[in-house]
């Protein structure tokens, strides 16, 4: 509720100057609770708590770390300052652009706990919360700084309650490449995912890019895979889905951009067209098992009962899933 939030100020994990709701206690300390969005936003300080034991106890008994208070209204962790400002704004975005109360669009508390293990070199959505490691500072900085890994990771929580994609193997991919999409829509500048966060020491890279796949590589498979004849059918990464959520990717971005892929043109349609067909085919069409074919159906179909069916956004989602390869 509007009334208890009043404004907290701070520096996030890049530097920024951040202001963001947080409450007052009892004991006349503030906290990091945001009463303005839902049933509030709230970050806690995970002690650097291992993630494995951490996931336990969260999952097991709700603990969620410890409470971060001031008794001012600055804030001094950058962590817990930029998982508050960028969980925010993923839910800003997804009320904005769908009208999506929260994850569960019942207003859910959106509860982030930051510093946990020591060096850990990413960040997860739990089934009920977001967890954030520091990163070791080689590999990646603090992963609740960068808005793309939040709206990745808050992404996942809105598919676990949607369509539910069982994370293995085609499905599991396109659960991946679901959160990239977004995490990649809420972070609007660019096509890459973790750019902000991802080897401080070296510009410009990213630990995925939408736009051109292919020019990075992983240990797997070698170059990410940007067409279904490339993708990856071992074992690991739960049947590849960090892998060949590419090539979902790279289908989003040639239906959003345009381009020609593999000798096949595509008339991009923008962003706004793009981010509507997904979370369409998200909430309305995907179910757990939907493979990469089901996939182009479901965006077919989501574009067809927005822009119609001789719409340019229904012949940018076939020239696009033609150009990646899935039928
Ligand atoms: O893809 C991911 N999770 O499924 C990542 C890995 C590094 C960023 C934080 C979590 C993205
Ligand atoms: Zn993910």
């Amino acid at each position: 509720n509007e009334i208890d939030s009043v404004t907290g100020f701070g520096e996030g994990v890049l530097g920024n100057k951040e202001m963001f709701g947080i409450e007052k206690g009892e004991d006349g300390n503030y906290f990091l609770f945001d009463g303005s969005r839902g049933d509030g936003i709230h970050t806690f300080h995970a002690q650097h708590t291992g993630p494995f034991i951490f996931n336990l106890l969260s999952q097991l008994l709700g603990y969620t770390g410890e409470e971060i208070t001031s008794d001012h209204k600055f804030f001094s962790d950058p962590a817990a300052v930029s998982a508050q400002v960028n969980a925010a704004e993923v839910y800003d975005y997804y009320q904005d652009t769908f009208g999506r109360d929260s994850y569960d669009d019942q207003g859910a508390k959106l509860i982030s706990s930051v510093h946990i293990g020591t060096g850990w070199n990413n960040a997860a959505w739990n089934g009920k919360q977001m967890m954030y490691g520091d990163g070791d500072g080689e590999v990646f900085m603090s992963l609740s700084g960068a808005k793309d890994v939040i709206g990745h990771e808050l992404t996942h929580a809105i598919t676990d309650v949607t369509a539910g994609l069982v994370y293995e193997n085609e499905s599991g991919a396109l659960n991946e490449s679901i959160s990239d999409i977004f995490g990649a829509m809420v972070d609007r500048e660019d096509w890459k995912l973790g750019e902000d966060v991802y080897t401080p020491g070296v510009e410009g890279d990213a630990l995925r890019t939408l736009k051109d796949p292919a020019s990075y590589t992983n240990a797997l498979t070698g170059p990410y895979p940007d067409h279904y004849s490339k993708r990856y059918t071992g074992e690991e990464d739960n049947g590849g889905v960090h892998i060949n959520s590419s090539i979902n990717n790279k289908a989003a971005y040639l239906i959003s951009e345009g381009g020609t892929h593999y000798d096949v043109k595509v008339e991009g349609v923008g962003r706004k067209a793009t981010e509507q067909i997904y979370y369409r085919a998200l909430t309305k069409y995907l179910t757990a098992t939907s493979d990469f074919s089901m996939m182009r159906q479901a965006a077919v179909k989501a574009a067809t009962d927005i822009y119609g069916a001789s719409s340019a956004e229904v012949e940018a989602v076939n020239d696009a899933y033609n150009a990646v390869g899935v039928e």
